[in-house]
């Protein structure tokens, strides 16, 4: 059984679950915030861009830098943990730009987007860009580079996510928007610090046995065997592996959000398994994609300026 995507006219984010209107409240409990204890349109009612990421920290820093880019008032060191009633999931706001932690995995993020986009429905955010900002094992691509996805496959190189609903396997679709595909491809022809690349993304279930690695406290397979499978990933045109993305693209796309996935690459798989760079260089890493995208923000505003960019970036 397959579903259709949700793509509407009037940029409002779409919920599709007739049992929500007969509800007289709803707990977002994973975010400790509900339609009867907050003001969710007064809250979010602005926001433009989500911008997600595995870890509490980069998505703060991240909320920091926008804070910054954007000339937002005040210091945006002391920007206030939205989710702070819960360690689930960390939550920032920058102007129009909210920034959440998702935690790692499919289940994790699974979790996060169902109530965040019924936070945008409820907060009758229209018009809304939602970006993944994470980090990624490369494929025959130097450490560093930044993929950003046209398609989000599974360990099977298919693009599709296979989601069990009661005692069905529900299989979605895991496409993603083109344009901002190139959008995206085109902010980063501005940035010469670090190579960016559009590319495939395997998304798995694992970090060790899931994504081949030999490193693990389980393995079943020799090293000949993980670089045959690696090897046809990459013929299948996958360039970077991570643990998020085909859930992502499924759930976003259905709900009629238009979604991004840029994760910068730690390593080269088809090199090795262990994340051995030192830690200011990972650091560095992860704020990539986050440059990236702040400028893809800061043109939608039109608020970008060529200038402050060799001020980010000294040549
Ligand atoms: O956004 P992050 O850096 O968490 O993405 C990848 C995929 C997993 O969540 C995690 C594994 O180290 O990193
Ligand atoms: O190899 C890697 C590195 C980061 N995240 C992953 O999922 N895999």
């Amino acid at each position: 059984m397959t579903e259709r995507k949700g793509y509407a006219g009037n940029g409002l984010v779409h919920v599709k679950n007739p049992h929500l209107d007969s509800m007289d409240e709803d707990v977002l409990y994973h975010f400790n915030l509900g339609t009867k204890t907050h003001n969710l349109p007064v809250m979010f009612g602005d926001v433009k861009f989500v911008c997600v990421g595995g870890s509490p920290n980069r998505m703060k820093a991240f909320a920091q830098l926008m804070h910054k880019e954007l000339g937002l008032e005040g210091d945006g060191k002391d920007l206030k943990d939205i989710c702070a009633g819960t360690d689930r999931y960390s939550m920032y706001k920058a102007g129009p730009v909210l920034s959440i932690s998702h935690g790692m995995g499919v289940p994790s993020i699974s979790i996060m987007l169902h109530e965040l986009i019924k936070l945008l429905h409820h907060a009758k955010c229209r018009d809304v860009t939602i970006i993944r900002i994470g980090t990624s094992g490369g494929l025959g691509i130097d450490p560093g580079t930044v993929v950003i996805t046209d398609i989000a496959v599974d360990s099977f190189f298919k693009a599709q996510f296979e989601q069990v609903i009661l005692d069905n396997i529900v299989v979605r679709s895991t496409e993603l928007d083109k344009d901002l595909v190139e959008e995206l491809l085109n902010c980063s022809k501005e940035i010469h610090d670090f190579p960016t690349l559009i590319g495939h993304t395997m998304c798995t279930y694992d970090f060790y046995e899931g994504q081949g690695r030999l490193d693990g406290a389980l393995c079943s397979f020799s090293n000949e065997k993980k670089l045959e499978y690696l090897k046809k990933a990459h013929d299948a045109g996958v360039r970077n592996i991570e643990m998020e993305s085909t859930v992502f693209a499924a759930i976003c796309g259905l709900c009629g959000l238009k979604a991004a996935v840029v994760c910068v690459a730690l390593l080269n798989r088809l090199e090795g398994d262990q994340i051995k760079a030192p830690h200011e260089v990972l650091v560095e890493y992860q704020q990539r994609p986050q440059h990236l995208i702040s400028i893809f923000i800061k043109k939608r505003l039109g608020l970008y300026n060529q200038m402050e960019l060799l001020c980010i970036f000294p040549e």
